[in-house]
This record gives structure tokens, sequence and C-alpha cells, in this order.
């Protein structure tokens, strides 16, 4: 079933900065969905429409059936959790464990359910460690992840990550696709915007490119092994498939892999 519907969305700044041009795209619940795009392609302003912190000034943007508008956002912000780039603009309370608790509080839930989320969040995000702490002198890395966990502990059906593996050490990157595939085997949908053609690539099943305001092309993860689309996208093709275009080796086995990885870096004098 589709979930996210967009249908011809244009968005102008108040500069006349055309930031979004008639995109379209539909999205089918129960997805991982990577938005890949250069600087400037427009990913930050499409997720600013998808919980309606911008509305559309032309075009629809519609979730499970129904088009986002000022009267339904709760029901929107309910349905769609977006965790944005700069976690700094999230995170407010005194601790972390309040901070986490202001989305659930504010969707009205009891003080039992709010302890119940709270505490499902931060295990799933694993921040045990960190829940009396205030939230301002973390590190980035670890504000990102009290920004998670505040998304998580409303449980949205669909869940929205603008640049998620930016500031990650390899260890919280690892842990973080792991959260993602909890939440995902959860039910949840997933967007991720990134330019990390090859995190999306090991872990998307679909993507979505931008360029300049307008969808590109969107389909299976074997579009990022096209070297002109990539081209086209100022972006790169996954390392992996670059390795193996230019050892001209499409390995089916391990031992192939390995072949052509030696190939590659020790290249015969
Ligand atoms: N507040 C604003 N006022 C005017 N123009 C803006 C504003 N925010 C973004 N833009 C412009 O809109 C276009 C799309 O920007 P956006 O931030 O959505 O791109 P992005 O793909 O998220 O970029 P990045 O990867 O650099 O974060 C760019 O040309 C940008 O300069």
């Amino acid at each position: 079933m589709t979930i996210l519907e967009i249908k011809d969305l244009s968005y102008t700044y108040s500069d006349q900065t055309a930031a979004l041009e008639k995109i379209s795209f539909s999205v089918k619940e129960r997805k991982k969905i990577a938005i890949l795009g250069a600087n400037g392609s427009g990913k930050s302003t499409l997720l600013q429409h998808l919980n309606g912190l911008i509305l559309p000034q032309a075009g629809i943007v519609s979730i499970k059936d129904t088009i986002i508008c000022k009267k339904n956002l709760s029901f929107i912000r309910k349905t769609v959790g977006i965790v944005f780039d700069n976690p700094e603009d999230q995170l407010f309370s005194t601790t972390v464990y309040e901070d986490i608790a202001f989305g659930p509080r504010n969707l009205g839930y009891t003080e039992e359910k709010v302890q119940e989320c709270v505490e499902r969040a931060i295990s799933l995000v694993n921040i045990q460690d960190l829940s009396h702490r205030p939230p301002y002198n973390l590190s980035l890395g670890q504000k990102k992840k009290v920004a998670i966990a505040g998304v998580v502990a409303m449980e949205p059906e669909i869940m929205v990550f603008d640049e998620p593996f930016s500031g990650l050490d390899p260890y919280s990157l690892e842990q973080f696709i792991y959260l993602l595939d909890n939440l995902y085997d959860a039910g949840h949908t997933l967007l991720i915007t990134t330019h990390d053609v090859d995190i999306a690539y090991g872990w998307a099943d679909e993507c979505i490119l931008l360029k300049e305001g307008k969808v590109l092309a969107q389909g299976p993860m074997d579009l990022l092994e096209d070297q002109l689309l990539m081209k086209k996208a100022r972006l790169k093709v996954p390392s992996l498939c670059q390795i193996f275009h230019d050892t001209n080796m499409q390995p089916k086995t391990i031992g192939e892999a390995r072949e052509a990885l030696n190939k590659l870096l020790n290249p015969p004098s």
C-alpha cells in the first residue's frame, strides 16, 4: 500500500530560489528509501514538506491518503517523525530523558505510557548511559542519537532521517544501521537523505535521485550503478561498483571479489 505520495510539488523561497520543481514520487509502506542528491538539490526542503513544517505552495503531499494541510497537522506529525541534520535544533530540555519525553507528552500520552516510550527509545538507541545528562554538553554524535531517540519515542509509522550518517564514528555508524534495521523490522517505513552512496547502496530498497529540485530518477538500488545517471546527479557510483567496473570483473564469489580488489590495489607493473 502507498503510504506517501507527492504530486507536482514545487517550492520557491522568498528570495526566488526555486528549491523544488514539480516533484512527484510515491513510497510504499515498509520500504527503506534513500533520497540522494548533491548539495542544494532540494533534499532538506523536500523533507520539511513531509510533516508539514513547510506547506506546499503548489502540488500535494499526502500521507496515508491524507493530503497535508494546516488542519490535519497533528495527525501528520503523529505519523511522520523527522530527525534533522542539526540535532541542536531538536534538543532543549534539562536532561536527555526529559528531552525524549517531550514528544510523547506532547501527543497527550499518560505519564505511564510516556515512561514506557522513553525507556523503549533509550534502549533501542542504546543511550542508557546518557539519560540523566544535560543534552547541551554532549558530543555531536551523542546529540544525534538523543534526537533520534526523541523521534523513535513517538513511534511514528514513517521515520525520516536527514543526513543520519554524518558525524558518527564507525562503531556508532554500525550501531545506527542496526537500529534502522530494528525499526524496519518493527514495521516502520524509513526514509533517509544522504550523499553517502556506499551506505545507501548497501542499506536501502529503493532510491530517489534529486537534481536541482527535480526528481532525476526513482527505482531500485541498481540505478546507482549507472555511471551516466550518477554523473548527471553529480554523485559517484558506489565504490564497490566502481572497483568492479575499473577491473572489468563481475565477481560471483568472494574469492573472485578478493581477486578483483587485489588487482585494483596491486596493479601489474
Ligand atoms: N531559507 C532559504 N532561503 C533561500 N534559499 C534557500 C533556503 N534554504 C535552502 N535554500 C536553497 O534551496 C535549494 C535547495 O536547498 P536544500 O537545503 O533543500 O538542499 P539540500 O539538497 O538539502 O542541500 P545539502 O545537501 O547541501 O544540505 C538550494 O539552492 C538552497 O540554496
